[in-house]
């Protein structure tokens, strides 16, 4: 478990059409706890996929700094998993390949990297699908593969882009109760990206509202792991924070 600190960053990307800068992330800090889920929640174009794929390694940031447990990110690195709304897993590879490809690369031998992908499978309840491919999968399971490969690298940081937003809505549910279960069982550090103002409150300990390219609000979610929808549906509490980050997020 690693904390992840971000510091007065800053993205401003050159608009082509314009001519000129924009600046899509104007000033934003932000220490997310290790073995904290942070949500972030906002209207499109706020700027979440940016900080993402600047977390990531994926996109320089123009200004401030990213820290992972005290480190300075620079680029891509296997300390940081990142999971996408679309993402390919290996078409020609079975699941269990998939989900090994990860320590494979690592350079773990092929019993203990077949070890960890089962124990990833049985985590996500694929133990059954381990010897198919992919497209012979639900979306929902392909979605949890993905979920789960990102996993067996053992990511100090988990880093998800609405991971989950292409899937029916009753799959969805399922998968979000599977990633607060796995989640109580890994504590992992997450950021989680998501436009559902519910989804961020179900997942999280604490959702971050962004407004135009800073931070306008956090909010605390203490409500206990893990988090099962039949109860929480009706649940004073969870209804309440909903209600109020949807109402900034209204205001962002
Ligand atoms: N490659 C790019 N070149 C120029 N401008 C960009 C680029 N990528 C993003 N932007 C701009 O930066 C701002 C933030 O974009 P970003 O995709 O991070 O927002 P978002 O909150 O993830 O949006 P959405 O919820 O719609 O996915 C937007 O104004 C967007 O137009």
């Amino acid at each position: 478990m690693k904390s992840l600190v971000l510091k007065n960053l800053q993205k401003t990307y050159f608009d082509p059409y314009a001519g000129s800068q924009v600046t899509a992330i104007r000033d934003v800090s932000l220490t997310v706890q290790p073995g904290e889920f942070v949500s972030i929640v906002g209207p499109s174009g706020c700027g979440k996929t940016t900080i993402l794929n600047m977390v990531a390694g994926f996109l320089p940031a123009s200004g401030g700094e990213i820290l992972v447990d005290g480190q300075p990110v620079h680029g891509p690195g296997p300390d940081r998993g990142v999971v996408f709304q679309s993402f390919a897993l290996f078409p020609w590879k079975t699941v269990l390949e998939n989900v090994a490809f990860g320590p494979k690369m690592r350079g773990v031998g092929r019993a203990e990297r077949e070890a960890i992908a089962r124990e990833f499978l049985e985590l996500a309840g694929l133990s059954h699908a381990a010897d198919r491919y992919p497209n012979e999968l639900s979306g929902g399971m392909q979605q949890r593969v993905g979920v789960v490969r990102a996993l067996a690298n053992h990511p100090d940081v988990l880093l998800m882009d609405e991971p989950f937003a292409s899937v029916d809505a009753q799959t969805r549910m399922t998968l979000q109760e599977e990633l607060t279960r796995i989640w109580q069982e890994r504590r992992t550090t997450v950021i989680f990206i998501t436009h559902d103002v519910a989804e961020a409150v179900f997942l999280a300990n604490r959702v971050v509202v962004l407004s135009k390219g800073h931070v306008l609000t956090e909010i605390e979610v203490p409500l206990p792991h893990p988090r099962r929808w039949d109860a929480l549906m009706e649940d004073e509490q969870f209804k309440g924070l909903s209600a109020l980050v949807l109402q900034k997020v209204r205001s962002a």
